[in-house]
């Protein structure tokens, strides 16, 4: 079971947001100053209306034209105002999309930076989460809720200023009538980060159910645990729903509390304001001033509840898109000297003592001791978790022992950098990727700077004559101009060995479960990249075993007996025993194409 994923903590999503809106400033300044703007022009209209109630009243002199002349002005100032707040808003959401995708591109390369021993061992379905829906809640949130809280404060902020500057007393009034939404808001607060953080990992907790389902869903077939995962999955499914439930509860309480508390301030106001009238305190036109503002703050108090409600989701998945950067990376950091030398003792393959747990509990893998010349074909048998898989993981450096080392002409292979490692040693699955891009960007993962002869050489070493069916030969586009069948795209991959030129190769059920027609065509591919080189294969056939220059036999984490096949078969234990009972089987197991699983 692999172990969940770090969750930054508030600290650290603070100092994030403001790492984000520092690396924009300009934009963040710009969206303040011409907002500010936009809400000094917002306070005109209804000072003018208080202007023209307190004209209309004096009734002296020239009344209708100065109520002409205050209503244009009115009207050019509601101009303005929309015109400086939509330029806010575009800058605003400008700075949203860039800060967006700055959130993105950093979780894409935290995960790819991470070595492939680490990334291997991650919950699945947790990081696929942060990636697409944490990130896209908080690309939502910066591309939006930035500007729109930015606009929805300095708005804010404007109408209450402007309040106490008319008349001080009206302004304190309004202010203690919206004690109501702040202790909304705190109520609220106090509940809603445990409560989206809740929601956000119960979504994870689900989507690593259902990728696990989905990527074992062949063993899920084979064993009949269809029940078992549809109740792991409504398990998680009723997780999920009821710290959404809450989540929304606390919700509906928040709007509710706070449409009450908003008329509070606008009530007080107009009582007051009566009063002080009433005792010729105040001018009608200040009131009513006053009272336009106060009803105006309806709007950004509303917006502003409306994102700190929402906040909260976004800061759950900003922690855990944050808590990326706390996964950790390397045990200890590979020697300055492997970084950028090669393995300095030719390319002697040794495994000294080597012992790997992956839980940290039990050994798998209990004092491995070996070395593979180089050139030579070493095959590896041993019945079904014996150890195989987990020592070709080892050779190829994709992991390292606890104790006990695995060395390439005397450098832990598992130190090597990426790029010096592919060029050393190659792990072939049957695993193979098709990449999204052109049949020459799929190539040159291997090789960058490959020219397109030695591509063309590639591919035809490994018999891949669809190429000059392609539409656009290398520049074609895989999956989009044309579909590549199983057969097409395993060669695609062993193309890429080819151009990686690996002194070592290591075989791991590269054969075994593909169809005969696809399996015949991959191994004659695979004949061809394999000239020349050190190989060491996984054998889940004896035939391979029988055709290798030695064996190594495990059993339990052990290896148990290494040999020539003609030496082990007259030793007569484990692989001797092996070798009788197949040897002497039906005709049939021996026909060519037949499998005979040793592993099994
Ligand atoms: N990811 C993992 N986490 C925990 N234990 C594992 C993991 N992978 C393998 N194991 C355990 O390690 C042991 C060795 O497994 P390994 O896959 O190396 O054996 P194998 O000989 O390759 O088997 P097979 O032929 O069935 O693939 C087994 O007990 C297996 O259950």
């Amino acid at each position: 079971m692999s172990r969940p994923l770090p969750v930054a903590g508030p600290a650290e999503v603070r100092a994030a947001a403001i790492r984000d809106l520092g690396a924009d400033r300009g934009a963040v300044a710009g969206v303040v100053l011409v907002n500010g703007l936009a809400s000094a022009a917002g306070l005109m209209g209804p000072w003018l209306l208080g202007r023209v109630i307190d004209t209309i009243q004096a009734g002296s002199g020239d009344v209708l034209g100065a109520v002409d002349r205050l209503a244009f002005g009115a009207v050019l100032f509601t101009v303005a105002q929309t015109v400086l707040a939509w330029w806010a808003l575009k800058i605003g959401y400008r700075f949203g999309e860039r800060t967006a995708a700055r959130v993105r591109e950093r979780l894409l390369k935290r995960a790819l930076a991470l070595p492939p021993r680490v990334a291997d061992r991650l919950p699945f379905g947790d990081l696929i989460a942060r990636g697409s829906t944490d990130a896209s809640l908080v690309a939502a949130t910066l591309r939006f809720a930035v500007p729109e809280v930015l606009v929805a404060v300095v708005h804010a902020l404007f109408l209450i200023v402007a309040v106490l500057v008319l008349n001080p007393l009206l302004g304190l009034c309004g202010l203690v009538c919206s004690i109501g939404v702040a202790a909304a808001v705190r109520w609220y607060l106090r509940r809603a980060r445990p409560a989206y953080a809740a929601v956000a990992a119960s979504g994870a907790e689900l989507a690593d159910v259902i990728a696990g389902t989905a990527k074992g869903a062949r063993t899920v077939e084979l064993l009949g645990l269809e029940h078992r995962r549809t109740q792991a999955t409504e398990a998680a499914l009723t997780h999920a729903r009821s710290a959404r439930l809450w989540a929304l509860w606390l919700r509906t309480v928040l709007f509710s509390w706070s449409d009450v508390s908003l008329a509070l301030p606008v009530a007080g106001v107009l009582l007051v304001g009566g009063a002080l009238y009433t005792n010729g305190l105040v001018s009608l036109g200040i009131v009513v001033t006053a009272t336009v503002y106060f009803r105006q703050l309806v709007g950004p108090l509303d917006t502003l509840m409306l994102w700190i409600e929402q906040l909260q989701g976004a800061g759950a998945s900003y922690a855990r898109v944050e808590g990326a950067a706390g996964i950790p990376g390397e045990e200890p950091p590979p020697p300055p000297n492997a970084q950028d030398a090669g393995p300095a003792d030719g390319d002697r393959i040794e495994v000294s003592d080597a012992h790997y747990s992956y839980t940290g509990a039990r050994d798998v893998l209990h004092g491995i001791d070996l070395v593979v010349r180089p050139g030579e074909r070493l095959a590896v048998v041993g019945t079904s978790g014996a150890g195989k898989s987990t020592l070709a993981r080892l050779l190829a450096g994709l992991d390292r022992p606890h104790t006990g080392s695995v060395t390439i002409g005397g450098t832990p292979v598992a130190d090597l950098p990426p790029d010096h490692l592919r060029e050393h040693v190659v792990l072939i699955t049957q695993e193979h990727h098709v990449f999204h891009g052109t049949v020459r960007d799929n190539l040159r993962i291997a090789r960058p700077n490959a020219t397109d002869e030695e591509m063309h050489a590639a591919l035809d070493a490994v018999g891949a004559a669809w190429l000059a069916g392609l539409p656009r030969g290398l520049d074609t586009e895989v999956g989009h101009d044309t579909h590549l069948d199983g057969a097409g795209a395993q060669q695609l991959s062993l193309a890429r060995v080819v151009l990686a030129d690996p002194h070592t190769v290591i075989l791991d059920e590269a054969t075994a479960q593909l169809d005969p027609g696809t399996a015949r065509r991959t191994e004659r591919s695979l004949a061809a990249v394999l000239r020349g080189r050190t190989v060491i294969a996984i054998a889940h056939r004896l035939q391979t075993a029988h055709d290798a220059d030695r064996i190594a036999v495990m059993e339990a984490g052990e290896l148990v007996e290494l040999g020539t096949h003609d030496e082990l078969v007259s030793a007569g234990r484990v692989y001797g025993r092996l070798w009788r009972s197949w040897h002497s089987g039906s005709e049939n197991r021996r026909r060519p194409g037949n499998r005979d699983q040793v592993s099994r």
